[in-house]
This record gives structure tokens, C-alpha cells and sequence, in this order.
């Protein structure tokens, strides 16, 4: 689905790289997290795999980055609409501002493509009732709160049915209740076997919904993994990405004789409270409390 193969990408300003040498293959369905400092090469990606990067931005490439098969590099990204949803962080910014009500914002990019009103009507119910738009259909984007507008934002570039979607730090924008809202649409795409890329740095949610995480440290690819070892990786804060308080708490807990040391490091609350609990009633038995 998403293949890159020693891709390196320099912007015309730039003294280095911002990608280095990736290799990376999503296949299809898989739900994989990129992470990383600020300047790691996150929105980079993000931009190479939705075409923008370098066709908007200019800069020159090396080795190659292919979706569905397709050359990135010399592919336009008017001719990937069909193949990769591109997500941003600021959902007011995605809007079209050509549309009066949810519904129809949501059909403009396929009358735009000249879908037939019927297919049109279809997807645009099937993805308001996937993303529980449907009691707000008649309402202005503008009335939307965030999180509402940042799920039609989602609900505009899945209507296209895209191959792949990309998701650019799309809750950080977001208070807490908007935050939920976005990762309940996020397991709806996993539950439907959407393949899907997601730049995010709410790592408690995250660890929770994705198959993979992968760390980008100075361009270059530094952990490429599942959730429960890269996220519990001592090397985390060198790459600048904060370890979860879970891990954190349970590592201490490792130190004092109170997690049992061959108890994986949790990276979710149910996980941790599991293992506290272990502790306790351990502790309890043995005469520790
Ligand atoms: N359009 C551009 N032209 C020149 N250099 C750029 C451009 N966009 C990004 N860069 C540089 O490329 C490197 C990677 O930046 P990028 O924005 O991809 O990182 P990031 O991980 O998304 O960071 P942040 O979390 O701050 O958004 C940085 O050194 C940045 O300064």
C-alpha cells in the first residue's frame, strides 16, 4: 500500500535532509503511528505520502516512496484524490467555505469529481452514519464545535474513499472532549480496515489503537514497532518524545521491588492498573502491607 524504499527528501533551504534514508511498508489496513520531536520530519512524511511534498514545497529527492504503486515523486497530488485523504491539524482551515450545511460540505468533493447524485447520496449517509454526523447534518460547519468539524474534516476525506488516509496531528487543535470524539472516529477507520497513517503526539490514546509505532529522530527512522515495545523503549526521551506516565510510573515501580519484573511495562491504563494491582495483592500475601 505504502512503500518507501531509501528515501531521502532535502527542501531547497535546507542545509540537511529532512527525511533520511526511510524505509517503510505500511500494507493494507494496517493503523501505524508516526512520532517524534519537533522538527523530526513528522509533517514531512505526512506531506511526501499526500503528495504535497515535494510538488508544493519543491525539494529534491532520492531513493523512492510509492502508494498504491505510484511514484510519489512524479505523481501530482491532483492525482491522488482517489488514493490518499490528507487530514490537517486545523479542521476550521479544511473547510471549503462553499457549502451551507454538513451534508453538503461533505458532497462537494464528490460533485467536484462528477459523481452521480445517487452514489453521492450513498457514501455521504453511509460515512455522516459512520462517523455519527447524522444529527448534525443540516447544520452550518461553522456551528460545528472542533472536534465536530475536525470529524467532518475526516468525514470529507473518506467520502472519497481513499486507498490510504493520512492524519496530521489532527487533535492538536482539539480540548479533551473533541480529542475523544476524533479517536472514537480513528477506531471506526480501524474497524473498517482502513489503512491509515497518524502523526500524533496524544500518546495515551494512541498506544491504545494502532498496530505500529514508528519514531522519527533527525529525519531518520529510530524505532519501528508495535505500541508495547517502542513506547516502553528507554531510548524514548533521546528521541525526544516523552515516555507515558504508565510506563513511567510502573519503571519506577520496577526500582522499588513493586512491578513484578517480568511483567511487560504497561503502555495503556487498563495494563498499568493491572499490574498495580498485581503488586498489591502480591505485597498483601507476602506480608508487605
Ligand atoms: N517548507 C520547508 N522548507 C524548508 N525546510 C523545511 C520546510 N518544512 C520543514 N522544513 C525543515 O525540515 C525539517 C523537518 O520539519 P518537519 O516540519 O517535517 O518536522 P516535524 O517533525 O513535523 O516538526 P513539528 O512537530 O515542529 O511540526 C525541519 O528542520 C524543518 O525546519
Amino acid at each position: 500500500m505504502i512503500e518507501f524504499r531509501d528515501f531521502s527528501l532535502t527542501y531547497p533551504t535546507g542545509s540537511r535532509p529532512a527525511l533520511r534514508e526511510i524505509d517503510l511498508v505500511v500494507p493494507r489496513g494496517q493503523f501505524c503511528a508516526v512520532v517524534g520531536a519537533e522538527g523530526a520530519g513528522k509533517t514531512t512524511l505526512a506531506g511526501v505520502i499526500s503528495g504535497v511534498v515535494p510538488h508544493m514545497t519543491g525539494g529534491a529527492s532520492k531513493g523512492s516512496a510509492r502508494v498504491c504503486g505510484r511514484l510519489l515523486t512524479e505523481t501530482p497530488p491532483s492525482e491522488l484524490v482517489g488514493e490518499v485523504g490528507l487530514v490537517m491539524q486545523n479542521p476550521f482551515s479544511q473547510l471549503s467555505g462553499a457549502r451551507f450545511s454538513l451534508r453538503e460540505e461533505l458532497a462537494f468533493g464528490l460533485e467536484n469529481l462528477g459523481v452521480g447524485r445517487a452514489e453521492m447520496i450513498r457514501r455521504v449517509e453511509r460515512v455522516m452514519a459512520d462517523l455519527r454526523l447524522t444529527a448534525l447534518a443540516d447544520l452550518s460547519p461553522y456551528e460545528l464545535s472542533g472536534g465536530q468539524q475536525q470529524l467532518l474534516a475526516i468525514g470529507s476525506a473518506l467520502v472519497m474513499r481513499p486507498a490510504v488516509m493520512v492524519l496530521d496531528e489532527p487533535t492538536s487543535q482539539l480540548d479533551a472532549v473533541g480529542t475523544g470524539v476524533v479517536f472514537d472516529a480513528l477506531e471506526t477507520l480501524r474497524a473498517q480496515g482502513v489503512t491509515v497513517v497518524l502523526f500524533e503526539h496524544r500518546m495515551e490514546r494512541l498506544a491504545r489503537c494502532v498496530d505500529r509505532v514508528l519514531v522519527l529522530d533527525e529525519g531518520r527512522t529510530a524505532a519501528d514497532g508495535p505500541p508495547a515495545d517502542v513506547l516502553t523503549d528507554p531510548r524514548l526521551a533521546d528521541w525526544g518524545v516523552a515516555p507515558l506516565r504508565y510506563t513511567t510510573a510502573a519503571r519506577r515501580a520496577v526500582g522499588r521491588g513493586l512491578w513484578e519484573e517480568d511483567r511487560p511495562l504497561p503502555v495503556t491504563l487498563e495494563a498499568a492498573a493491572d499490574g498495580f494491582a498485581a503488586a498489591l495483592k502480591s505485597a498483601r500475601t507476602t506480608g508487605g502491607l
